[in-house]
């Protein structure tokens, strides 16, 4: 089963490229740019990734970013993430980045883009990787910073899909941000959001319908609103689910509490999803192997799964026909 997960056809929508920054990789950029970290070892480093909430994730998550300097450090660290992607036969991928937690420190936005951007031809040119990127506003930072953002992305549309929403959930509704994503929506962006993570299900029917969203990052919390559920499902508002993520944050005491194939029978469209691989112990296929050895997850489930996965991806149409076409003639063999 293992070799069937890691080998079949699928798209991640939901991984933060920052979260996908190893310890070795960030040790090896710490040195290349003379930055002293607080770590002694990458051991040490990794046995601080032991979280009780969101909240502490991301005290690490923005301290280990700040090594990332350079328009070639952001292309190695995407790079990294494409090199899994291939070994994982992921086929097209959404990833996010967080503009701020770099501008804040300094570094230009094109420095960030360029790297990234340039990441993602390679990966299309070589490997056949399709991808849309998709910039995030940090949610703990004000209305007035995401408008600048937005402004600073203005003349790079053509490498930006679309605007996410990210950090901290708890005291920072989606309605701080009704206005920046109807700007960014004029201006032709898609809309994604992380609501429903920590904090309660009328945050994901805010993100619907004040932000007016495309896809729900996480959204576990929907389940307490049966009717929110219902809505999804009929309305096929999909939700980027990360499982190990929600472990090892501690939304979910153990996997085998995990709600996704629930939600799944409940027709809502789930995703399986890494968000931060380098910090919550795997990336997506070790998603994939968590839920079959915590939830009994069926093959067909799988399937299931790495089809929602093309189907609510934001690719072109004709390319959308051809990754179901990799799943199906998968499926066949
Ligand atoms: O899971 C997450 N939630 C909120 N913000 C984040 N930034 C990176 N990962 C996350
Ligand atoms: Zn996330």
């Amino acid at each position: 089963m293992d070799q069937f997960l890691n080998d079949l056809p699928k798209a991640e929508l939901h991984l933060h490229l920052e979260g996908s920054l190893e310890p070795e990789l960030m040790f090896a950029l710490a040195e290349r740019n003379g930055i002293k970290l607080s770590y002694s070892s990458v051991d040490q480093l990794r046995q601080a990734y032991d979280f009780e909430n969101l909240q502490e994730f991301l005290d690490l998550y923005y301290q280990g970013a700040a090594v990332l300097q350079t328009e070639q450090d952001f292309y190695d660290l995407t790079w990294a993430y494409i090199e899994r992607c291939k070994a994982e036969n992921i086929l097209h991928i959404e990833p996010f980045f967080d503009p701020q937690t770099h501008t804040e420190r300094g570094i230009p936005f094109i420095t960030v883009l360029n790297g990234i951007s340039r990441a993602l031809t390679d990966a299309e040119v070589k490997y056949g990787i399709s991808s849309g990127l998709i910039m995030c506003f940090l949610r703990h930072l004000s209305e007035a910073e995401a408008f600048a953002t937005l402004e600073q992305a203005e003349p790079y549309l053509d490498k930006i899909i679309g605007i996410g929403l990210d950090s901290s959930e708890k005291g920072h509704p989606p309605a701080k941000f009704e206005r920046v994503f109807a700007k960014a929506r004029e201006m032709g962006l898609l809309a994604v959001a992380h609501a429903g993570e920590e904090g309660p299900a009328q945050n994901v029917t805010d993100a619907v319908d004040i932000l007016k969203v495309d896809r729900i990052d996480h959204g576990v919390r929907a389940i307490d609103d049966p009717e929110l559920i219902k809505r999804l499902a009929t309305e096929k508002i999909a939700l980027t689910v990360c499982p190990l993520s929600n472990t090892r944050l501690k939304v979910f005491d153990d996997m085998s509490q995990h709600n996704i194939l629930k939600m799944l029978e409940q027709g809502v469209k789930v995703t399986v999803n890494s968000d931060d691989p380098a910090y919550f112990g795997g990336y997506l296929t070790a998603n994939f192997i968590a839920l079959e050895k915590g939830l009994g997850m069926t093959k067909e489930q799988a399937v299931q799964l790495a089809r929602n996965s093309f189907e609510y991806s934001f690719a072109k149409p004709e390319r959308k026909l051809e990754l179901l076409d990799f799943l199906d003639r998968y499926c066949a063999l």
